[in-house]
């Protein structure tokens, strides 16, 4: 294990993430490591952590080669308090603009660079402003808790959604009630799911669809990390979720906005399935040494 490790900050809509490169797996770091380095003030500060391992020096990456032997990089995510998480929608972009401005990747536009993760192998493109990833093929969880917020007056139902990663989305009534809820406290959830959810909040615009796309407003407090600023397969989950309860006509791209930013999801057959897309920016910011000792 090595006494430092070169690292790079960066953010997609203002999810933050410190990444550092460790090919060989030869720095694995423990999750108070990791809680330690997210933490705001004694730390980096960062919503989450992201190791750039090559897919056959991890068992799980070993796992999605058999079948995705292009898959040589694998997002290795952690959550700011140290546990691990399956996916990241904002993460996948920031680890790719990390992957190929540090030149371990290439990715020409058009072109498709597969990334290992823990719910599978994700293909990235070059988008408008940073990068689109198909996050494949999602569903719902019909365990569907019932959703108390602080300072929402009355406990709503919650639609369950995964999209690699768990999901509860909540519609709130108006711009006030998702202005006024309190993220400081994570959402109580009924029943409690085994795995932990994210939680996402959601208003419609008014109207709700402009010139064929939806648009919707969106806070979150993640699984692992509290209220972010922007969580990207939290916004995927939200537009399938208000899809799903707009019914027939509703449509398949949508805008959300949440508080760091706009990001884009898009909804398409594939040959397995109905898949769901996000894009959006990928930002990286600043490097540094972080001393493990
Ligand atoms: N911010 C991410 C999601 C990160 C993982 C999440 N907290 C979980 O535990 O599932 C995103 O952009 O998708």
């Amino acid at each position: 294990m090595p006494t430092t490790i070169e690292f790079t900050k960066g953010h997609g809509t203002g999810n933050d993430f410190v990444l550092y490169a460790d090919p060989n797996g030869d720095a694995t770091l423990t999750p108070a490591q990791i809680a330690a380095i997210c933490d705001r003030h004694f730390g980096v500060g960062a919503d989450g952590v992201i190791r750039a391992i090559r897919s056959q020096n991890l068992p799980e990456g070993r796992a999605l080669l058999a079948e995705a032997p292009e898959a040589e990089w694998f997002m290795d995510y952690s959550n700011a308090d140290g546990s691990v998480a399956e996916m990241c929608g904002n993460g996948i972009r920031v680890f790719t603009r990390f992957l190929v401005d540090n030149g371990f990747a290439t990715l020409e536009t058009g072109d498709t660079l597969a990334i290992g993760t823990r719910a599978g192998v994700k293909d990235v493109q070059r988008g408008v402003d940073g990068f689109q990833v198909d996050l494949g093929r999602w569903r719902l969880d019909r365990t569907d808790p019932l959703v108390r917020v602080k300072d929402v007056d009355v406990p709503r139902p919650g639609l369950g959604i995964d999209v690699g990663n768990p999901h509860v989305v909540v519609a709130l009534a108006d711009e006030d009630e998702l202005i006024g809820a309190d993220l400081g406290y994570a959402p109580q959830l009924d029943p409690v799911p085994v795995e932990g959810a994210n939680v996402e909040l959601v208003v419609a615009h008014d109207p709700l669809v402009r010139e064929g796309v939806g648009r919707i407003r969106m806070r979150v407090h993640e699984r692992g990390s509290g209220e972010t600023l922007s969580c990207g397969t939290g916004v995927a989950a939200a537009a399938l979720a208000i899809r799903h309860w707009a019914g027939r006509g509703a449509p398949d791209q949508w805008r959300v906005d949440v508080p760091g930013g706009r990001l884009g999801v898009r909804m398409f057959a594939a040959e397995d399935g109905e898949h769901v897309a996000l894009s959006g920016p990928a930002e990286l910011v600043y490097t540094g040494t972080l001393d493990l000792a």
